[in-house]
C-alpha cells in the first residue's frame, strides 16, 4: 500500500518535489517561497488569476528561468537548482511552449524523426537511416497523437490543433517523464479540444503532466489535482471538487472573471 504524506512529506511515488521557491524579477516577485510536489503519473493542472505566477513556475523546472532561493528534486534525488536547461531537458523534463516550433517545411513524420534525436543536426539525422526500433518508435507516437494518416503531409499545411498535437508529440519523442503544457488547447475548436484532453490521459501512460490552463470545462473534465496559485503562492490544492469548495479560491479566482474568461 502506497503511504499517504502530509504536508511534509511527498507519496512514495513522488516525482518532483519543490521546496520554498523564490523567483525575483528585479524588486518583483512572482515565486514567493512556492512548495508544490506531485506524484508519478499524475495529471496535475495548475491554475489560478493571471500574474499568479504558473508560466514562471514552468519556466523554472525547465530550467529557463533561475530561482533566487528554494530547492527541486526531480525523481529521487535529482537536483535542478544549478542545473542548465539542456541538461533538465536530458534528465527527463520535457517542455511543451504555447506558440508552435514545428518544422513547417517537413512533413510530420520528418518533425518526429528530428525530434528523436536532437544532437544531430536537423539534416544529418533525416538522412541517416532509422533502425527498426525508431521506426516503431515514431509509427507509436504518429497514432497516439492522431496523425498517422498525416505522415507524409507538410507540417505547415496542418490545422493549428494538428499543429498543437505534433508538437506534443516531437517532445515526446525525447521519452521525457514530466512533460510540461502551457494552456494546450488555447485556440482550439471544441472538437480538438477533447482530442486533446483524450490525448493527455493517454500520455499519462508514458510520463506525469503538468498543465496551466484557465478553461475551468477542461481542467473539471480532465485533472487529477489541482493547485490554485495566487501571487506567486499556493492557495490551495486538491481535486477539483475539493477547491471548488475553497472560499478563497472561488473569491480570486473562480468566482472572477479571470478563469474561463481567459481562455
Ligand atoms: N522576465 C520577467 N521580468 C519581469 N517580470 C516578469 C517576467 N516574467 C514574468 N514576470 C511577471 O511575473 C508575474 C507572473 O507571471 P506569469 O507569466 O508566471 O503568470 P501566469 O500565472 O502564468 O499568468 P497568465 O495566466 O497571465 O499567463 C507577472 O506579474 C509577470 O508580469
Amino acid at each position: 500500500m502506497k503511504k499517504q504524506n502530509n504536508k511534509q512529506d511527498q507519496p512514495l511515488t513522488s516525482i518532483l518535489k519543490c521546496r520554498d521557491v523564490l523567483v525575483k524579477f528585479g524588486d518583483f516577485t512572482a515565486l514567493d517561497r512556492f512548495s508544490f510536489g506531485m506524484a508519478d503519473k499524475e495529471i496535475h493542472f495548475l491554475i489560478g488569476p493571471n500574474g499568479a505566477g504558473k508560466t514562471t513556475f514552468l519556466d523554472v523546472l525547465c530550467g529557463l528561468t533561475k530561482m533566487s532561493d528554494g530547492s527541486i528534486t526531480f525523481q529521487k534525488n535529482y537536483s535542478i537548482d544549478d542545473k542548465k536547461e539542456f541538461e533538465i531537458a536530458r534528465k527527463g523534463i520535457g517542455r511543451k511552449f504555447q506558440a508552435p516550433s514545428i518544422f513547417p517545411h517537413l512533413t510530420v513524420q520528418e518533425n518526429l524523426e528530428v525530434a528523436m534525436k536532437q544532437e544531430k543536426g536537423v539534416f544529418s539525422m533525416l538522412r541517416a537511416k532509422m533502425t527498426k526500433k525508431q521506426k516503431e518508435k515514431i509509427d507509436r507516437q504518429l497514432e497516439i497523437i492522431g496523425l498517422a494518416g498525416k505522415r507524409d503531409i507538410l507540417a505547415g499545411g496542418l490545422s493549428h490543433g494538428q499543429k498543437q498535437w505534433l508538437e506534443i508529440g516531437m517532445v515526446m519523442m525525447q521519452e521525457p517523464e514530466l512533460l510540461l503544457l502551457d494552456e494546450p488547447i488555447a485556440g482550439m475548436t471544441e472538437e480538438e479540444e477533447e482530442k486533446t484532453g483524450s490525448l493527455l490521459r493517454e500520455l499519462k501512460q508514458d510520463c506525469s503532466l503538468i498543465v496551466v490552463e484557465h478553461d475551468m470545462d477542461f481542467v473539471r473534465e480532465y485533472a487529477e489535482k489541482v493547485t490554485v496559485m495566487h501571487e506567486g503562492t499556493l492557495l490551495s490544492e486538491g481535486t477539483m471538487e475539493e477547491i471548488q469548495q475553497n472560499d478563497k479560491v472561488r473569491e480570486v479566482y473562480l468566482g472572477s472573471k479571470g478563469a474561463d474568461a481567459h481562455a
